[in-house]
């Protein structure tokens, strides 16, 4: 069983696939899937997108610097919204980010992580890389390794990675198993080269799988066989 688990969450986990906003229905869900493991006393850092609020790419009349910018603070929205729900359902939660100062959010220290961690608390990364021009998948990537997860859980709305986008082929064949060499040079779109080749340098092992499904959250933890393992070798 994983003792310490960056979960990288997609914005749409939030709304719903293909919806923009807050669906409470969805985020109740989310508590749930938590709850199940966090009883078992597994760390879980999590690093939240901003699809259901602002992707950066989608807002072409922009000039792509601000729309990145806004992209991020969707995170910090995100962060913020679900600390609060969090709380409200008994799951102690801290956000921490670099990006922007509020009262409700403090800042990356590698040490105080530790110790939310060692205090029972989630700790929600928000603010991607603070740079523009990257994911939130690199973002995972980073915090993976900063917060000496032993895995990156991508929870996502595919069940796995797919020899190509199942979304758009019927005939998409999933992998059980990949290495980064593999992934990388398949040019599989399911999350950037940066965020591989970071994984791949640190030995960062990656899950991807369907957050939708329910029981997956702790069947991953649990290193039951769910969706696709990216391994070095
Ligand atoms: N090779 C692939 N295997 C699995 N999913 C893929 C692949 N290529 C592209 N995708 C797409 O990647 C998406 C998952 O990435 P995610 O970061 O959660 O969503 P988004 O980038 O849409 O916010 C899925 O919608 C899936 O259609
Ligand atoms: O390090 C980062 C992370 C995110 N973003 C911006 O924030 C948006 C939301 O992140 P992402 O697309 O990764 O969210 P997800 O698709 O996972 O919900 C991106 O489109 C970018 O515009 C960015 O500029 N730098």
């Amino acid at each position: 069983m994983y003792k310490r688990v960056l979960l990288k969450l997609s914005g749409e986990v939030l709304s719903g696939e293909g919806e923009k906003g807050f669906n409470i229905d969805k985020i109740i869900y989310l508590i749930d899937e938590l709850k199940s493991v966090l009883e078992y006393g597994t760390n879980i850092g999590i690093v939240i997108g901003a699809g259901n609020l602002f992707r950066g790419r989608e807002m072409k009349e922009l000039s792509p610097t601000i729309a990145d910018q806004i992209g991020m603070l969707g995170t910090v929205i995100n962060a913020l919204y679900l600390k609060d729900l969090f709380e409200k359902h008994g799951l102690r939660t801290v956000v921490v980010s670099q990006v922007t100062s509020l009262p409700s959010i403090r800042p990356i220290h590698y040490d105080d992580i530790n110790l939310y961690f060692d205090a029972g608390y989630l700790v929600i990364f928000a603010g991607g890389t603070s740079n523009p021009f990257f994911t939130t998948d690199t973002a995972a990537a980073l915090r993976a390794v900063e917060m000496k997860a032993d895995i990156l859980i991508k929870g996502t709305k595919v069940s796995g990675i797919f020899d190509k986008d199942p979304k758009k082929y019927e005939d998409a064949i999933k992998f059980d198993k990949l290495t980064f060499d593999e992934a990388i040079e398949k040019e599989l779109k399911i999350m950037d080269t940066e965020a591989f080749s970071i994984c791949r340098r640190y030995n960062m092992k990656i899950l991807v799988m369907d957050f939708f499904k329910k029981g997956n959250l702790l069947r991953a933890i649990r290193e039951e066989n769910v969706g696709t393992l990216v391994v070095p070798k």
